[in-house]
């Protein structure tokens, strides 16, 4: 369909240097951009057989492309992989960028992303759209930090296949093994690309195993590459047999003489020949695609981004062996009948255009100036306008159908990880097919459950740290701010401190407080002031006790009366909010009316422990007995009850638990010695050193409290030379030694 577009051209302005370390050496840049020539594409590739011609932007103009043609996918990789510059060389072979972006020269679209964000217009790379031969790809963003990992969870459910980037010289990695149990976990078809092969140490060999080894994955290899580090030429074709060279000055390589089957003197028998080859090559890639599909094996490539050398197979591979949308299996779309059903998956704040939401359309079509209802947000809201988002330019759409990814402006409640249906009669239709269809014992809530697509876990924040406007009158436009970010962040909580009154910011790590941080003084001009950063403590029980406690009170012309007796003890299984028990001798007449206003007081309750005003978790309360006299309200006898378990817990032996992150900490041998000493006075436990080419691979737990800041002692006793991934493992009691250190700096006694 050829339609008149309207196209937002997306501004490029040269900024100033912002440089952002992080704890884990992973960066944000944005520098000067200089001005650089642009780079043949490489002359030797030769496309690979089945795919339309070269005219890559001839579908720029073709805004619902047949859903068999369209791919949706992810890069995923761990930290320097060369994530960003195989995504900068993917745009720039299709077509959509003119120059090849350097991540060492800051001159990347990412890069230019973070401009925009400087300049207040918030447009970063959530979805890019480009067009690959006939093919229309959508490449999500997956970022690549364990900070992040809750968004890398929900970009992968808008994803229907994945390219996971390998360096060469280092296998999989920590943070690749992360990602890929997400993408198993959503059952996401992949394709590994071994990048680097240029580099000192790369070895094609190493990284297979390591697929095999560690993912527990079957390679599938495609490509064989041509020579390794300094020797890297190509790659050869196992499918054809070609050799891909990107190197012009050796043009031959071949290391056997073929006799060919001449028009002239076989014409009949070269015919034939010819085409019992395509069928081959034909059934071969089917092959590959179905079992890739299937998750039994998974396609591996081979290449190097920075020598762009590989990547344009790389997108062949990505249109050949990826599914479509259609290919992929949504249980949850036959509850919606072709009817509208879309994911928010990401929302931008954009000061011109207001709110900006990444939509995957998954049923129906999405248009603008019509109205949508979110299931989760329960309200209807209008698309004021639908735009594609093509690399750097917006272009303004009529309408987007099934599979598709859209940018939706006019959207003002809706949060990342919505799910977006065309009217609440539709939500409702939807949830009854969804009733008729269960069984009879499925809970209601289950069936809400699979409407939404919201289903990512948030992880419970572990850092927490307060926030402060730089004056009183400028709390609202904070408060404003916080709002916005938690609307595209939901792993972001803010809460009141409610003996302060200060506002406390709860988040996944140091990197994403301080880049929440950045963001308010950037993108909203407020200037605030971090407390101290703050380790998110729990508590729980180790015995059992019993109290009782009686609420008697006049207000106004009416008595309130509540007397409870109940037990708190040790929760049989780990659960982070109290589990709660009704004995026999509670009537249940009494509870039909009380039990939410008796859940409430205990849940509130458990808000705050007796000894750090820390979360209550792995604790069952059973009520015992219950007195409420008529016409006390709820607010007395959650407030009663609240009080009943805060004395019962104070009677029981208390326990702080305390963040124990799994650590990965990959370094050079000569500096391993002095890493294992820091650790061990970081109260570390080290579990395994692996051997990873030149590189040791020190694998290990760590309590959180003693991990702030590692990254600069990293730096300084390994000369800059070591990476680490951190990760939250679990919540583990402290010993009695290391509480009581705890407590009496936290009371101030030390
Ligand atoms: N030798 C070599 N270096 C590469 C290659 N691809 C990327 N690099 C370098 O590796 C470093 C990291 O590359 P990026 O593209 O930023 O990697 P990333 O995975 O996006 O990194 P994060 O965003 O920090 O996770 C940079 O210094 C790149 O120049 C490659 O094919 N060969």
């Amino acid at each position: 369909m050829l339609t008149s577009l309207r196209i937002f051209a997306v501004n490029r302005q040269k900024m100033s240097s912002l440089y952002i370390n992080n704890m884990c050496g992973c960066k944000i840049t944005t520098r000067l951009r200089p001005s650089k020539p642009d780079v043949l594409l490489g002359k030797h590739y030769s496309s690979l057989p089945g795919l339309i011609g070269n005219d890559i932007k001839s579908l720029h103009s073709i805004i619902n492309p047949p859903i068999a043609k369209i791919r949706n996918i992810g890069i995923m990789a761990h930290i320097d992989a060369g994530k960003t510059t195989t995504t900068e060389r993917i745009l720039y072979y299709s077509g959509y960028t003119r120059s090849l972006g350097d991540v060492d020269d800051g001159d990347t679209v990412t890069d230019f992303m973070a401009q925009e964000r400087e300049r207040g217009i918030t447009i970063q790379s959530a979805a890019v759209t480009f067009d690959w031969k006939g093919y229309r790809v959508n490449l999500i963003d997956t970022p690549g930090h364990v900070d992040f990992t809750l968004e890398v969870e929900r970009c992968l459910r808008v994803l229907d296949g994945a390219v996971a980037v390998l360096d060469a010289s280092a296998g999989v990695e920590a943070q690749t093994l992360t990602v890929w149990r997400q993408a198993d976990k959503h059952k996401i078809p992949r394709i590994c690309f071994l990048n680097k092969m240029d580099k000192t140490g790369a070895s094609f060999k190493y990284a297979v195993e390591s697929i095999r080894e560690k993912l527990k994955a079957k390679p599938l290899l495609l490509q064989l590459p041509i020579g390794e580090a300094k020797t890297f030429k190509g790659v050869i074709d196992i499918v054809n047999k070609e050799k891909l060279l990107w190197n012009s000055n050796s043009d031959d390589g071949k290391d056997f003489e073929r006799k060919p089957l001449l028009e002239k003197s076989d014409p009949e028998l070269l015919k034939e020949t010819v085409e019992a080859r395509i069928a081959l090559i034909e059934q071969l890639q089917t092959a590959i695609h179905r079992v890739t599909l299937a998750l039994t094996a998974v396609p591996v490539l081979c290449g190097s981004a920075l020598k762009n050398k590989a990547i344009q197979p790389l997108l062949d591979a990505i249109t050949m062996y990826l599914p479509s949308p259609e290919e992929r299996n949504y249980d949850f779309l036959q509850w919606y009948n072709g009817d509208l059903c879309a994911l928010a998956f990401k929302v931008l704040h954009d000061k011109q255009r207001g709110p900006l939401v990444f939509t995957r359309i998954y049923s129906g079509t999405l248009k603008p100036q019509s109205a949508i209802h979110n299931i989760n947000g329960n309200c209807t809201e209008k698309i004021s306008r639908l735009l594609l988002p093509f690399a750097d330019q917006h272009i303004e759409i009529p309408s987007l159908t099934a599979g598709n990814i859209a940018l939706t402006v006019g959207l003002k409640q809706t949060a990342t990880g919505d799910t977006l249906v065309s009217s609440k009669s539709s939500a409702l239709a939807a949830a009854q097919r969804a009733k008729r269809r269960e069984e009879k014992q499925q809970r209601q809530s289950c069936e809400v459950e699979r409407l939404l697509l919201a289903g990512v876990e948030i992880p419970e924040p572990v850092f927490f740290c307060t926030i402060e406007p730089s004056s009183w009158a400028k709390q609202p436009d904070l408060d404003h701010a916080l709002k916005c970010l938690q609307r595209e962040d939901p792993s972001l909580k803010v809460k009141l401190d409610p003996d302060s009154g200060q506002t406390v910011l709860c988040g996944m790590g140091e990197l994403h407080l301080e880049i929440i941080h950045d963001r308010i003084k950037r993108e909203y001009g407020l200037e605030t002031y971090l407390g101290p950063l703050q380790v998110a403590y729990r508590e729980t029980i180790m015995s059992s006790a019993r109290a009782t406690d009686t609420l008697d009170r006049t207000l106004g012309d009416k008595q309130h009366f509540v007397s409870v007796e109940l037990e708190a003890r040790p929760g049989e299984t780990p659960s982070v909010t109290p589990v709660i028990e009704y004995a026999k001798s509670v009537s249940r007449d009494l509870l039909k009316d009380s039990q939410e206003a008796v859940e409430n007081g205990v849940h509130n309750a458990c808000l705050q422990g007796p000894l750090l005003g820390s979360p209550i978790q792995d604790v069952t309360i059973t009520l015992h007995s219950l007195v409420i006299h008529p016409g006390t309200s709820a607010t007395m006898i959650s407030a009663c009850v609240s009080r009943c378990v805060q004395k019962v817990l104070k009677k029981a032996d208390k326990q702080i638990l305390e963040p124990l992150m799994h650590l990965e900490v990959t370094v050079p041998r000569d500096f391993l010695s002095p890493v294992l000493a820091d650790l061990a006075q970081r109260r570390g436990n080290v579990q395994e050193i692996q051997t990873r080419q030149y590189n040791r691979v020190v694998i290990g737990f760590v309590p959180l409290a003693e991990i702030m800041g590692y990254s600069t002692v990293l730096r300084t006793i390994t000369s800059g030379s070591a990476t680490f991934v951190l990760e939250l493992s679990t919540y583990r009691a402290m010993n009695p030694q290391d509480q009581n250190t705890l407590l009496s700096q936290k009371s101030g006694t030390m």
